[in-house]
């Protein structure tokens, strides 16, 4: 790859390569765009195949935090981390001191979280370097765990995506074909029962559709059946790339709206079920509870203040269908538009010089 033609090309800041030898510690830091704030974003510990693939990776993902994270209306730039390891193997607490300390050197340009392959323990050792770290433990104001808040927030975008298709955002008599009833998702079934809904479930795990069956009358269709269900919302919570050229044509519902990353397999798919005239609630803004959740910490965790920012997601979504509207684009690249519009006017307003910027931190 050539870097810098690759970042001018997609507008990224900078790259941080970490290495520390008595820890082993391998790590990249990627700041993508911290015109919002910060750069907040995950620590990513995976075994990649290659130098040149975990910087991609690293790339890729800080880029779609500075969406996530202006889509979802928060102060902050994008950024991620990947550290080259198995988490399995390959941890040691000296790494995760030594990453906290590689933070603390950008002075605040990048704040750290979870992500695939490293927990709340590693947060903890990352804090006793460096307080631009989220996602510690209880002790130091953590905001535990995310799944419920962001099924809360899925739950609202999925409110005004039927808005838009029904006319009316009830829940009530609706029928959702959910995909995956796991930590999300179940606590998603939660809130449309109670509105409600009539829920069709699939998981690959028996007892977690037996769960869900039991528990909210959910009917249980096999794995594969899930996207040709009579119903009115389909709701991907599992894996990504199922809205692809094999689902498409089996899809009756009116609207998609569900926990997953990257649901779309291709932006081409995304365009189909546009043309479709199916309500599509984009996934990294339907899904960015979580994330919403964890940067409440930096203002000093507090819950319900947290979970009033996730139920904004349900205006984010209003918005969304409102650009696809007015420029007669599909939804995902609706959110993208809005994110960027976000982005371009809060720059235009914090070009003034100030000898000392205001941070984040020291709003706490
Ligand atoms: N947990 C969170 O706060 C957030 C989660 N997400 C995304 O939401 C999705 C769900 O996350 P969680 O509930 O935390 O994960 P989870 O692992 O608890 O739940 C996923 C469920 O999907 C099932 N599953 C896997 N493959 C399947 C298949 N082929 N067909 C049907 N079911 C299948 C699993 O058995 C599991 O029960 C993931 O894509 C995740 O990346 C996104 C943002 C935040
Ligand atoms: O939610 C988190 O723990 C961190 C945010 C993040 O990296 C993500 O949403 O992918």
């Amino acid at each position: 790859m050539e870097l810098f033609k690759y970042m001018e090309a997609h507008d990224y800041e900078q790259l941080v390569i970490c290495q520390d030898k008595a820890s082993g510690l391998k790590a990249i830091i990627a700041i993508h765009d911290t015109t919002l704030g910060p750069a907040l974003g995950g620590t990513r510990m995976w075994t990649y195949a290659s130098e040149e693939e975990a910087i991609e990776d690293a790339l890729r993902l800080a880029r779609g935090m500075t969406y996530k994270n202006a889509a979802a209306g928060l102060n902050l730039g994008g950024g991620k981390t990947v550290i080259i390891g198995d988490p399995r193997k390959d941890k040691n607490d000296e790494m995760f001191r030594a990453f906290g300390r590689f933070i603390e050197g950008l002075n605040g340009r990048y704040i750290t979280a979870e992500d695939v392959g490293t927990t709340e323990a590693d947060m903890d050792l990352i804090h006793l370097e460096t307080d631009y770290v989220t996602g510690v433990s209880a002790e130091f104001g953590s905001s535990g765990n995310p799944s419920p808040v962001t099924a809360f927030g899925v739950y609202k975008g999925m409110k005004a995506a039927a808005k838009e298709a029904f006319g009316d955002d009830s829940l009530t008599g609706k029928t959702i074909a959910v995909q995956g009833v796991g930590n999300v998702a179940y606590t998603l079934c939660e809130y449309l029962h109670e509105e409600g809904a009539k829920l069709i479930v699939t998981d690959i795990n028996e007892e977690a559709v037996q769960r869900a069956v039991d528990a909210f009358g959910a009917t249980a269709v096999g794995i594969n059946d899930i996207y040709s269900q009579e119903a009115d919302i389909f709701a991907p919570c599992a894996l990504g790339a199922v809205i692809n050229d094999e689902t498409i044509p089996q899809l009756k519902v009116k609207v998609i709206a569900g926990s997953a990353n990257n649901q779309l397999k291709d932006p081409i798919h995304g365009d189909k079920i546009h043309a479709m005239g199916i309500a599509y609630a984009p996934d990294y803004v339907i899904n960015s509870g979580g994330v919403i959740n964890v940067a409440d910490e930096l203002d000093g965790y507090n819950r319900e203040r947290a979970l009033k920012r996730v139920a904004g997601i349900y205006e984010t979504i209003e918005k969304i269908f409102a650009i696809s509207k007015r420029d007669q684009i599909p939804t995902y690249v609706a959110a993208d538009r809005l994110a960027e519009e976000r982005i371009a006017r809060v720059a235009k307003s914090r070009n003034m010089f100030l000898q000392n910027e205001k941070s984040v931190l020291s709003r706490r």
